[in-house]
């Protein structure tokens, strides 16, 4: 949380004259009667001594600046540390600096020394937002007006707002957007609308140039993974104000996307997929949502009770490293059937109305090392960042833009350990139980089977929080899906996307 205070925040360090300065000149600092020497470093700091000497780290603490008259106004956002050794992150304090230069040429020089600075930056001028309304606890628009509207504006980001109306609407928006005219997309919601706008952007035309727009996430969603993930990443906490600084800083990271394909229907995912006991978990116990975030917990504890295995196998590319998983195996082609899209979910046609769209990364699949595991399985999960959720760190191990898939399994377990490494979900912990094995792939064919225990019944493959494919028998069968559950192919495309990120 930021939190407006009246006196200004900057840090008290000891002096360091030996770094150059690109500009120092006598300024007055918040009214001061008494002048003092302000230095812009090379390196961005803004120094002064003030009893001892005061810091301000432009790429970080500063937000903007304006002219204000005689004065000049930053505005800042700077973390203050509670507790010993000033050690870990701490809060947010928003704050404006004022300093009055000498004369009206130093007011001049000051000006465009800190605006070539923060130019040389790369931030984003102009960004386009979702707010999706409807997301997780249904605060998002609340969380736009009060948390992320007066950050973007006081660090001067110009704002083209879309409120989402319905389901795709992100994906619909994206997929004919002038993304030229943003420096950016911003998703204020869940992973949901992030997903959608992936999607969109990868069945352009012009899908080569488009999926380069840097991507920013807000959590004001039920499932924030992509945005703990981030934020976790530099040890900080997952908060709007947080993921906000880093769009406004500009950092950008890559992101690897995997395509998962069946036939001639294509989904674009950044997160994880999941079949058997996750996916179950996830899908089937949206029945008890009156119970609030209890449910997962309850529905957890019920299907451990109730425990299904799965048959079928899990065909992979492993990665360097991990090659003594399976049974060496060889790329089970063929017959990757149609899929069963209906037109009104997420996936993509490889043919848009103008087009090509992204067909996902051109490997030689034929040509790798494949390998395979045979179900029954209890549980196959597969991650691309670490968190799945706030509160799920599904892959410890797991690289934003590493070119591999982190592959979860479980096949046989006893049920008291199950609800062990379950309950471990939260630290990661889950994946040194021996009863895990936790690999890395570059590619995945699933052949997703029945139960063991009921022959007639079949499960539910679960994408990035949606539901992809519903087997006979499975939760809300009657409802469609966008792929069959049958044999489909997942590859990862290293780095295509990128994200804003802290650092
Ligand atoms: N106005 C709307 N009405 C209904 N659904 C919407 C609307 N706008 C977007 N959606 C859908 O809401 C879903 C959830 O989006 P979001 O990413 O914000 O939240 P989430 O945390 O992933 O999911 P949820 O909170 O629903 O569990 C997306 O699939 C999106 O298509």
């Amino acid at each position: 949380m930021i939190e407006p205070r009246p006196t200004p925040v900057s840090k008290m360090v000891q002096p360091d004259d030996t770094r150059p300065a690109i500009f120092s000149d006598p300024v007055t600092v918040n009214g001061s009667s008494s002048a003092t020497t302000l230095s812009l470093l090379a390196d961005g700091t803004l120094c002064w001594p003030d009893g001892g000497q005061r810091t301000l780290t432009i790429d970080k603490e500063v937000l903007a600046f304006v002219a204000d008259g005689p004065n000049i106004r930053l505005k800042t956002a700077v973390e203050t540390h509670v507790g010993c050794c000033g050690s870990g992150r701490g809060t947010l304090t928003r704050n404006d600096l004022v300093f009055r230069p000498s004369s009206e040429e130093s007011h001049g020089l000051w000006c465009q020394k800190l605006g070539e600075f923060i130019d040389s930056l790369g931030r984003p001028k102009r960004l386009f937002v979702f707010v999706n309304p409807f997301g997780g606890k249904k605060a998002a628009t609340d969380i736009f007006r009060d948390q992320v509207k007066p950050l973007l504006e006081d660090a001067q980001v110009q704002l083209t707002v879309q409120e989402t109306k319905h389901q795709l609407h992100a994906k619909e928006v994206v997929s004919s957007l002038d993304v030229s005219k943003y420096d950016g997309i911003v998703c204020v919601s869940g992973d949901g609308i992030l997903v959608e706008v992936i999607n969109g952007l990868l069945q352009r035309d012009d899908w080569d140039t488009a999926i380069k727009t840097p991507i920013g996430v807000v959590p004001a969603g039920t499932g924030n993974g992509m945005a703990k993930s981030l934020l976790d990443s530099v040890g900080g906490t997952c908060a709007v104000a947080n993921a906000v600084l880093a769009i406004i800083r500009g950092h950008k990271r890559s992101l690897d996307v995997a395509t998962i394909k069946q036939g001639g229907i294509r989904y674009f995912s950044v997160l994880m997929l999941a079949w058997g006991l996750i996916a179950d978990i996830d899908i089937e116990s949206e029945e008890y949502r009156w119970m609030g975030s209890a449910r997962i917990d309850f529905y957890a504890l019920n299907r451990v009770f109730n425990l299904r295995h799965y048959t079928g196998c899990v065909h992979f590319v492993p990665a360097p490293g991990f090659d003594s998983y399976g049974e060496p195996s060889s790329y089970p082609a063929n017959s990757i059937s149609k899929g069963s899209n209906n037109g009104d979910q997420i996936g993509v046609e490889p043919f848009n109305s103008k087009g090509l769209c992204y067909q996902g990364p051109e490997i030689e699949l034929e040509n790798l090392s494949w390998r395979v595991l045979n179900g029954p399985f209890i549980s196959v999960w597969l991650h691309n960042v670490p968190w799945g959720a706030e509160s799920t760190m599904a892959a410890p191990d797991a690289k934003f833009s590493d070119g591999y898939l982190d592959l979860i399994i479980v096949k046989n377990c006893p049920k008291l350990q199950l609800l062990s490494l379950l309950s471990e979900l939260n630290t990661g912990g889950h994946v040194k139980s021996p009863y895990v094995i936790y690999l890395k792939v570059k590619a995945l064919i699933l052949e997703p089977g029945p139960r063991l225990e009921k022959k007639e019944k079949e499960g539910i493959i679960d994408v990035d929080g949606e539901v992809l494919a519903r087997g006979k028998g499975s939760y809300q069968c009657d409802k469609k899906a966008l792929m069959a559950y049958d044999k489909l192919q997942i590859t990862v495309d290293q780095g295509l996307a990128t994200l804003f990120t802290p650092v």
